[in-house]
């Protein structure tokens, strides 16, 4: 559905020359949720806005729905425009228009018949959950309630793609939660492609397909969301998936033990799908001549499966304890043992 070769952006101030996007190259399937994460300044806003040509490219293509978008002017350019639609961090809707002139407003613009609209507008109203607020100003809403405006305005026209533009980023975690359920609920219903850029790992987590990490401008890792959390390669992908499994907390609690000389034997335990339910601790604890404390334990679930870590304390004698790791280390459960300087 979009495919970005060499897709770079360079934006020229009158004193230097900043590379926002370099060389980015990726494929995006039909029906997919697809995550852009990267902290603020990696490229992600550029990256998105040159996917409808709200920033035209200095180099590379933009491949969306057999369109080349950088070729196209004028007319050609609005109508490929209409296959793509765009929802925003900070809603941008119309202050003086109630929620369904909001909704109604692509629709005029693209001339359709008023009665066509109505019962248009209806649909959506009921498709993103505001049944009843149709007549309430933007004011009057929630923050959840404005992007449901929002998602439903971006899908008035019917586009194929959406993108979403930090879409949560103002939101509570509640309110994100519902928002992203509505995101995966259209997404099924509609087959409708989804490419967002988030700095949360949890967004990710918790709709997208596959994602890529962007940092200075670059794509530096991209996969399926699983494969990235059970086996992040670069720096700063271990950071993002270590927002959502591994609590501050924790870590300094883990730090603390470490620093200790009677701190025991500190493991990270990685599992993935069934093998979370084997009773590997207690297996451990049964035959071996250790006593196992568990320090935290988290499972979290992505779209294709949940991933799950857990951190436990081995205590016993210096064989007891080698023993056991080795036990770990046999099963189907990544085992890493922690040092002090982690
Ligand atoms: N119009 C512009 N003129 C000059 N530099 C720009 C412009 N737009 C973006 N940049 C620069 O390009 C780089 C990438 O910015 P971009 O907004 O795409 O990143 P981002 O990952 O979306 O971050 P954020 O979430 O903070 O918006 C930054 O260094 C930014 O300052």
């Amino acid at each position: 559905m979009i495919t970005l070769k060499k897709l770079s952006k360079t934006f020229q101030t009158r004193t230097t020359s900043i590379s926002a996007v370099d060389q980015a190259n990726l494929e995006i399937s039909q029906g997919e949720i697809f995550g852009i994460i990267g902290y603020s300044g990696a490229g992600k806003s550029t990256l998105i806005r040159m996917l409808n040509m709200l920033e035209r490219p200095s180099s590379g293509e933009v491949i969306l729905a057999g369109n080349n978008m950088a070729s196209l002017r004028g007319k050609r350019l609005r109508e490929a425009r209409q296959e793509i639609s765009m929802i925003f961090q900070h809603f941008n809707l119309l202050w003086s228009r109630t929620v369904a002139e909001n909704i109604e407003f692509p629709l005029e613009i693209a001339k359709v018949p008023k009665a066509d609209r109505q019962k248009r507008v209806k649909e959506l109203v009921e498709l993103v959950g505001l049944k009843g607020r149709e007549d309430a100003y933007p004011s009057q809403l929630s923050g959840g309630q404005k992007q449901r405006v929002g998602i439903a305005r971006a899908l008035a026209n019917k586009p194929k793609v959406l993108l979403c533009d930090e879409a949560t980023s103002a939101l509570d975690p509640k309110t994100t939660d519902s928002i992203l359920e509505l995101l995966t609920d259209i997404n099924q219903k509609l087959g409708l492609t989804i490419v967002l850029i988030t700095h949360e790992m949890h967004v990710i987590r918790k709709i997208c397909h596959r994602v890529a990490v962007m940092e200075d401008g670059k794509i530096v890792e991209q996969g399926p969301v699983l494969d990235v959390f059970r086996t992040p390669e670069k720096k700063i992908t271990k950071e993002f998936v270590k927002q959502v499994i591994e609590p501050e907390e924790t870590m300094e609690t883990i730090r603390e033990l470490l620093g200790k000389d009677d701190g025991g034997t500190i493991v990270k335990l990685m599992f993935m799908g069934e093998n979370a339910e084997q009773p590997v601790i207690n297996e451990l604890i049964r035959s071996y001549h250790v006593s196992v404390n568990i320090l935290q334990g988290k499972v979290s679930k992505t779209r294709d499966g949940s991933y799950g870590t857990l951190f436990v304390q081995l205590e016993g004698n210096d064989d007891s304890v080698k023993e056991a790791i080795q036990y770990l280390k046999g099963q189907q459960v990544e085992a890493e043992v922690l040092e002090d300087d982690k």
